[in-house]
Formats: C-alpha cells, sequence, structure tokens
C-alpha cells in the first residue's frame, strides 16, 4: 500500500533559530499522532539542515533535502552533492521543482542527471512537475506533465522506482492562493498513474506516491487528500507555520 505523505518545502525562509523552532514546535505535535501509513517531511534550507536533524532525531518527522547537484564533487562553488546530503543521515531530495527549472535553469536533462546521481547514493527524490497556466489554458498541460516526468525518469530501471515520490505543482498555483480543483488534480494524478503503467508496469503506478502542490492550506486539503490518486501534498506557505502544517497531516 502506498503511503500518504505531508512534505513542507521550506523554500529560502526561516533562519537557523527560526527553522529550529519550527521543527521543534512540529515534532512535539507531531509525536503523538497515529501516523501508520503517512510520513511527515520538512526540508529545511541547506544551512539549517544540521540543527534540524538535531531536532528531529528519534522522531517520526523526517528532513530532507530541497535540491542537489548532480557532480559528485569538485569545483561547483556554492554547490552541494548528494553525499553531503547523505553524511547528515538524510535519505530524501526534492528534485525538479520549477522554482529551481525557472530561476536557476535546470532542464530536463540536467534533472535526469540529478536523478541518476541521487540514486546513485540511495536518496529517494520527490520529483516536481507541472504545467504553467498557458499549457493548463491551451490543453496542453497532459503533454507537458508527460514530458517533463519521461525525460527525466523514464530512463530509471523499475527497481528504482521504489526511491521514487511524484509531485504535481502546476505552477500557476504555487504561491497564488489559486488551487486546482480537487477534480483537476485527480485527473492528472490518474493521467500520471496511466503514462507510469504504460512505460512499466500497473505495480509500479499502483505503489507510487504521487503529491499534489500548489497553494495547499488546511482549507482546502481535506478535499484535495481525499481524491483517490492524492498521496498527500508537497506544501509552501503552509508549511511555515506549525499550527497549519499540524492541520494538514491531520487532513487525511
Ligand atoms: O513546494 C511547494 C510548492 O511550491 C507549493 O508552494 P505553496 O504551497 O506555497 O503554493
Amino acid at each position: 500500500m502506498r503511503k500518504q505523505i505531508v512534505a513542507g518545502n521550506w523554500k529560502m525562509n526561516k533562519n537557523v533559530q527560526e527553522s529550529v523552532q519550527l521543527a521543534d514546535e512540529i515534532v512535539s505535535n507531531v509525536k503523538d499522532l497515529a501516523l501508520d501509513n503517512t510520513r511527515v517531511i520538512v526540508t529545511p534550507t541547506f544551512v539549517n539542515i544540521s540543527e534540524v536533524v538535531k531536532v528531529a532525531e528519534g522522531s517520526n518527522v523526517e528532513v530532507a533535502a530541497q535540491n542537489m547537484h548532480q557532480a559528485k564533487s569538485g569545483a561547483y562553488t556554492g554547490e552541494i552533492s548528494a553525499e553531503m546530503l547523505t553524511s547528515l543521515g538524510l535519505k530524501t531530495v526534492i528534485l525538479g521543482h520549477s522554482e529551481r527549472r525557472e530561476y536557476f535553469g535546470e532542464t530536463d536533462a540536467i534533472l535526469a542527471e540529478k536523478v541518476d546521481a541521487a540514486l546513485a547514493n540511495e536518496l529517494e527524490i520527490i520529483f516536481c512537475f507541472g504545467e504553467v497556466l498557458e499549457d493548463r489554458k491551451s490543453d496542453n498541460h497532459f503533454n507537458v506533465v508527460e514530458s517533463q516526468i519521461k525525460n527525466a525518469l523514464f530512463h530509471l530501471p523499475v527497481d528504482a522506482w521504489k526511491n521514487i515520490v511524484l509531485a504535481y505543482e502546476p505552477v500557476w498555483a504555487i504561491g497564488t492562493g489559486e488551487t486546482a480543483s480537487p477534480e483537476q488534480a485527480q485527473e492528472m494524478h490518474a493521467f500520471i498513474r496511466k503514462i507510469v503503467a504504460a512505460q512499466y508496469n500497473a505495480e509500479v503506478a499502483e505503489n507510487v506516491s504521487v503529491l499534489y502542490g500548489g497553494s495547499v492550506n488546511p482549507g482546502n486539503a481535506k478535499e484535495i487528500f481525499s481524491k483517490e490518486d492524492v498521496d498527500g501534498g508537497l506544501i509552501g506557505g503552509a508549511a511555515l507555520n506549525a499550527d497549519n502544517f499540524i492541520a494538514l497531516i491531520k487532513s487525511f
């Protein structure tokens, strides 16, 4: 049975004290929840990961990274390798976020390399993709999503998929307050499962968790998460406040 996941992407927010405080509030609130089939993940910015790892140690809150470089090591000023993440005890990295694609020029080809580097280091990947508004308006959203997934992930062997989580994030819904309707999310998630099944098999498609991201908040999460093919969310703004984040975890 695939896992439900609530992952908070803190993006470039919170200094070290604020990160520790937020992590602390989340850890102490999540501690008493029965999370049989739900994973809770927080992703602080790189410089705050170590401190947040200390707070989350021994708890049911996982810490992940927002990005990594594809090279093993070397002259890549300002970058972080997969091995650096695993050396902190991390097990998961987000790749392909639309902000990385838009502001840092991450192409499908670069993302395929990052995917390979992460998996070579036994990191699980939360792989993000999603269409921009023009694609949605011109009814091109399924093609865009299919090509993003295909170009970065379909070269992988079947067994690599146990380390893949998919996150559909329509760009027009990120940080805008405008969410995809639960029906739009369900429609896309079902499509994603269909193309994964066609490329691999029904079991891979059934087992992969597919998260929705884009203006999820405590007011709309329940309805979105209740959809058959929606296995949770990748949360931005609402993950920066412990009460909101906890409410989302309780929304299944
Ligand atoms: O990674 C998270 C997404 O970009 C969603 O961000 P948001 O919840 O602020 O719209």
